[in-house]
């Protein structure tokens, strides 16, 4: 089988500052300041082509960091991504200006892909026509609802018709009619072949689309294997997690915590 994405020991490190002070402290003098904190330790991860691969894991588990690192958005700070083609990140306000319209954002996106003045011209109308937008594409983006600039990021970045597709939660947000809409877009995208990575918090969304399931937990890979295989896990663990005291959620992220700063 052809690989599509490869994962190999991937960690991100972002700086936690307990005030604005304490930010630029690190920013300009030599001492460090803030605590480390890791969102990714040694994710190692794999999918084939034409792989829709669902990730999972309760909220700060870094399946959005994880997905901006495939999407080349976000860098990682150890290890590497590689990908065979080229990716594209479906996500609430991702890439979009807020100072430029809808229109100029369709244009400056397709622009950085590499795309020529004729063919921009030539799906444009095909990306206003799926957003919904006719009336306000000529509006600034900053003017419009969250449904509506997400119906804008999915527009575009499924028109542009990438090798690999990223949907990071797009379809929380929005009406139910375009929900629909954009799942029959990605089932197309699924028939034709591509490989798709799709987060969501909808576990019947992940059954209905996924074929294979990444685990995520605070960071690390807890499972990884197909739908009928993990998703029952996952469920069985969110019963119990949701079960706990705030005070054993807390014990819980503890544990975790710690581990993740003896590793590294
Ligand atoms: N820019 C940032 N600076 C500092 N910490 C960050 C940053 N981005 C993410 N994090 C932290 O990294 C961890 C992973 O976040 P991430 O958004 O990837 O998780 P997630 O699984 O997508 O969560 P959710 O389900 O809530 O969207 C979280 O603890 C988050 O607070």
């Amino acid at each position: 089988m052809e690989k599509s994405i490869m994962v190999r020991d991937v960690s991100k490190k972002y700086k936690l500052y307990s005030s604005g002070s304490e930010r630029i402290k690190d920013l300009i003098l030599p001492k460090s300041y803030g605590e480390d904190f890791w969102a990714l330790r040694n994710v190692d991860f794999e999918a084939e082509k034409g792989d829709v691969v669902g990730f999972v894991g309760i909220n700060g588990s870094g399946k959005s960091t994880l997905s901006n690192i495939i999407a080349g958005i976000v860098p990682e700070t150890s290890g590497n991504v590689q990908l065979d083609g080229q990716a594209s990140l479906i996500a609430v306000n991702s890439g979009l200006k807020g100072d430029l319209t809808g229109r100029d954002n369709i244009e400056l996106k397709c622009l950085m892909l590499g795309f020529s003045k004729k063919k921009i011209k030539q799906i444009e109308s095909d990306i206003i026509e799926f957003a919904e937008l006719e009336k306000f594409i000529d509006q600034p983006v900053k003017s419009y609802s969250s449904g509506m600039k997400s119906r804008l990021g999915f527009s575009i970045s499924v028109t542009i018709d990438p090798d690999i597709l990223i949907i990071d939660e797009a379809l929380s947000v929005g009406d139910k009619a375009f929900a629909e809409k954009s799942l029959e877009k990605m089932k197309e995208f699924k028939e034709k072949g591509k490989t798709m990575i799709f987060v969501s918090h909808s576990i019947s969304q992940m059954k209905e689309f996924c074929e294979k399931i990444l685990w995520l937990e605070f960071g690390m890979v807890r499972d990884f294997g197909t739908v009928d295989e993990i998703i029952p896990k996952y469920q069985k663990f969110l019963s119990s997690y949701k079960k706990m005291t705030k005070e054993e959620k807390r014990e819980f992220r503890k544990a975790a915590d710690n581990r993740n700063r003896l590793n590294n």
